[in-house]
C-alpha cells in the first residue's frame, strides 16, 4: 500500500499491531492512518503521507484544521491539569513539553466482521496510553471499555458510555511517571462490536527531548518516587518498538 506507515505516519493495515504485548494474538483487528505533528521537529520536510487531492479533495485540509483544533483544546486540558497539581499553568509548557509536541493524529476503523477464529481478537487489545493525554472521539458505536482498577484481578472491564459531542480523555502513562501515580494511565480496551466501528484519537505527548521527571509536589521522603527521569523520546521509542514488534 503506497501510504503505508513510515516515520509513524500514514497506514496501518489490519493485525499489523498488538497494544498488549503480553498476548499471543495475532494483532488487533484494526486498521488506521497516523497523521504526525504538522511542522515536524527534526526537518523541514513534511512527514505526513496525504493522499492526493484528486482521490480525496479537501481531505488534506479538514484533517490538518482538526488536528490545530484537538491541539489547542489538549493544551487547555494540560493547563487545568497543571493547576491541580498545584503547578502554575503553564508548566507543561515550561519543562518543554508542549515546544513542538509529539501529537499524532490516529484515525480508527474496526471491521464489523471477524470472520471464525479459535483464539480471542481484540479491536484494540487492553493498554494504556503511553504519553500525556489522549482525546479521544467515537461515532457512538459501543465497544471500549475500561478497567478502572488496574492491578486488580480478575480484572473488571465496563463499557465506556458515548456522550454526543464529548472526548473521552485518557490519561498516558508519562502523566503518570509525572505524577508519581496520582493520576493514573487508564487501562482501556476496544471489543468486537459485531458492527464496523471508526474513531479518532489525539495522542498529545510532549517534545522528545523533554524530560519526564517526577514532580516535586508528587514525592516525599515517605514517597520516593517510582520511575527515574526519562527522556520522552526514548520512552515513546521503546513502546512503540513493543507495539510493532511482531
Ligand atoms: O478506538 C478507540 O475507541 C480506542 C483506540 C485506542 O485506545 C488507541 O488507539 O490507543
Ligand atoms: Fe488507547
Amino acid at each position: 500500500m503506497k501510504l503505508a506507515r513510515k516515520e509513524h505516519r500514514g497506514y496501518t493495515p489490519l493485525y499489523a499491531e498488538n497494544l498488549d504485548p503480553t498476548s499471543t494474538s495475532k494483532g488487533d483487528s484494526k486498521e488506521s492512518f497516523y497523521i504526525g505533528p504538522l511542522e515536524d521537529i527534526t526537518t523541514v520536510v513534511d512527514l505526513n503521507q496525504w493522499p492526493s487531492e484528486e482521490v480525496l479533495t479537501s481531505w488534506r485540509h479538514t484533517m490538518e484544521s482538526f488536528y490545530r483544533k484537538v491541539l489547542s483544546a489538549g493544551k487547555k486540558l494540560l493547563s487545568l491539569l497543571a493547576l491541580a497539581l498545584n503547578e502554575d499553568e503553564d508548566f507543561f509548557e515550561k519543562v518543554g513539553a508542549l515546544d513542538k509536541p509529539s501529537a499524532f493524529l490516529r484515525l480508527l476503523h474496526y471491521p464489523g466482521e471477524l470472520g471464525s477464529s479459535d483464539e480471542e481478537i481484540y479491536g484494540a487489545s487492553a493498554h494504556s496510553d503511553y504519553g500525556m493525554v489522549t482525546l479521544l472521539a467515537t461515532d457512538g458505536v459501543q465497544g471500549l471499555q475500561v478497567c478502572r482498577d488496574k492491578f486488580k484481578h480478575p480484572q473488571l472491564w465496563e463499557d465506556v458510555l458515548h456522550v454526543d459531542g464529548a472526548f473521552i480523555v485518557n490519561i498516558g502513562d508519562m502523566m503518570e511517571r509525572w505524577t508519581n501515580c496520582l493520576f493514573r494511565s487508564t487501562l482501556h480496551r476496544v471489543m468486537p462490536a459485531g458492527k464496523e466501528r471508526y474513531s479518532a484519537a489525539f495522542f498529545l505527548d510532549p517534545n522528545p527531548d523533554c524530560v519526564v521527571k517526577c514532580l516535586e509536589s508528587c514525592c516525599s521522603e515517605s514517597s520516593p518516587p517510582r520511575f527515574p527521569p526519562i527522556r520522552s523520546g526514548d520512552y515513546l521509542k521503546e513502546r512503540l518498538r513493543l507495539t510493532y514488534a511482531s
